[in-house]
């Protein structure tokens, strides 16, 4: 079709003079130019949602069918694995999941915003001074925590760009190098900061060093949460691929009737949220993290966003009015307050319903991490509220 459109235009510019002729060929070459530029623009800007497996072989069982993902080697949609400090667990039945989060239906209306977004890149664009640059700022954690809804939260702002798929470029694509990591980020103008999330970097040892080694002015973010509730949802997020893993309770104890709890369990390791932070205090000045409470992310969105855009530098300009809380969903989802369009919420793997679990097992979670939670309120200078 394309090919008999050019055919046409040039047997109708053969019969014109010179001039209208050069007049009609620029207006054309403007035209290829602008298409050029607005589908490179739109493709770096749609988030991918690409999984990412084991020595590169992709398991499409793992694949949400709902979506259709985009899969490209080493870069995976929402949290899979478990990110464990030991590579090898024996029940760590966590491991290798992937996970495809249902943004692409539930966030594309938000493709205003988006817009807005192309055409700021735009302008850098015809004044050539947009580029791909390494994150600034990274949200490391912790799996469960409410990472992904910060990050839509902030992509909102007009001077964040955020790459939407988890690169877990820190623990699983090291090797690839910064440029290949650099490569996967959204082109930003003078101003904007480019972001990423992969909650697996808080709890993998080696990803603070190499955080550092890449700028030691990297600004991190971590969403903690419960770490009973968090582990809860860590294991429904499993069942809900593995329908036959053992219970939670099982698999919470070494040893049930000593009441010793299994801590190399990843759902249970990740929530010893004080232990990690040791290994990044040992590289980063503790005024270079923030803590966003996950429980707060739900009870009050624009206060907990207040807080992440002062640290991040930022304008407020995610406010109140771009949330409205779904009382069906149980959580706030984003409205753009200049229209009455539908709020967007995010998808379905996001606010599981979460099994009964024995209540004395949740008890005996309960003991285990209150002197981890203490020691953490104490290193953050911040109580939670957990225990
Ligand atoms: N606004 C909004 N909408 C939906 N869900 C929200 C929201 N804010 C926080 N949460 C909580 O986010 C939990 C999932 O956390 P993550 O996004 O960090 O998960 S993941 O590690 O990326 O898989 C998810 O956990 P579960 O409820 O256990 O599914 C939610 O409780």
């Amino acid at each position: 079709m394309e090919y008999s459109l050019i055919c046409q235009n040039f047997y109708a510019i053969s019969f014109i003079p010179v001039r209208n002729k050069l007049f009609v060929f620029c207006i054309m070459l403007s035209l290829w130019v602008y298409m050029l530029y607005y589908c490179v623009g739109y493709c770096s800007s749609v988030p991918s949602f690409i999984i990412d497996s084991p020595g590169g072989k992709i398991d499409n069982a793992e694949v949400d069918h709902r979506i259709q993902p985009r899969i490209q080697n080493g870069v995976q949609s929402d949290s899979g694995g478990p990110e464990p400090l030991m590579k090898t667990f024996s029940r760590d039945l966590l491991n290798n999941e992937n996970e495809i989060d249902s943004r692409a239906d539930d966030w594309d209306e938000m493709k205003g915003e988006q817009r807005s977004l192309e055409e700021s890149a735009m302008s850098g664009y015809l004044n050539g001074s947009e580029t791909k640059k390494l994150p600034q700022a990274i949200i490391i954690g912790v799996k469960k925590g409410g990472t992904r809804a910060l990050l839509e939260f902030l992509r909102v702002h007009p001077d964040i760009r955020a790459v939407g798929a988890e690169p877990h470029f820190f623990d699983r694509n090291y090797d690839k190098g910064l440029e290949w990591y650099r490569d996967l980020m959204p082109k930003t103008v003078e101003g904007q900061i480019t972001m990423e999330k992969t909650p697996s970097y808080f709890v993998t040892r080696e990803v603070p060093a190499r955080i550092h080694a890449m700028s030691s002015d990297t600004k991190l973010i971590v969403v903690v949460r419960d770490p009973v509730t968090r582990a809860i949802s860590d294991y429904t997020q499993t069942r809900s691929k593995k329908p036959d893993i053992p219970s939670f309770e099982s698999l919470t104890f070494r040893n049930r009737s000593a009441g010793l709890i299994d801590a190399s369990w990843s759902a249970v390791q990740i929530g010893m949220y004080a232990r990690h932070l040791e290994r990044w205090l040992a590289f980063f000045p503790a005024a270079q993290l923030l803590f966003v409470s996950g429980e707060r992310l739900i009870s009050d969105p624009a206060g907990e966003m207040a807080r992440v855009q002062d640290f991040l530098g930022l304008r407020r300009v995610v406010t109140d009015k771009h949330f409205h809380f779904n009382p069906a969903k149980g959580f706030p989802c984003l409205k753009r307050p200049e229209s009455n369009s539908k709020p967007h919420c995010l998808g379905k793997t996001k606010g599981r319903t979460h099994p009964n679990i024995d209540p004395s097992v949740v008890q005996s979670l309960r003991d285990f991490y209150r002197p981890f939670n203490k020691k953490f309120y104490r290193m953050t200078g911040h109580d939670f509220g957990w225990d």
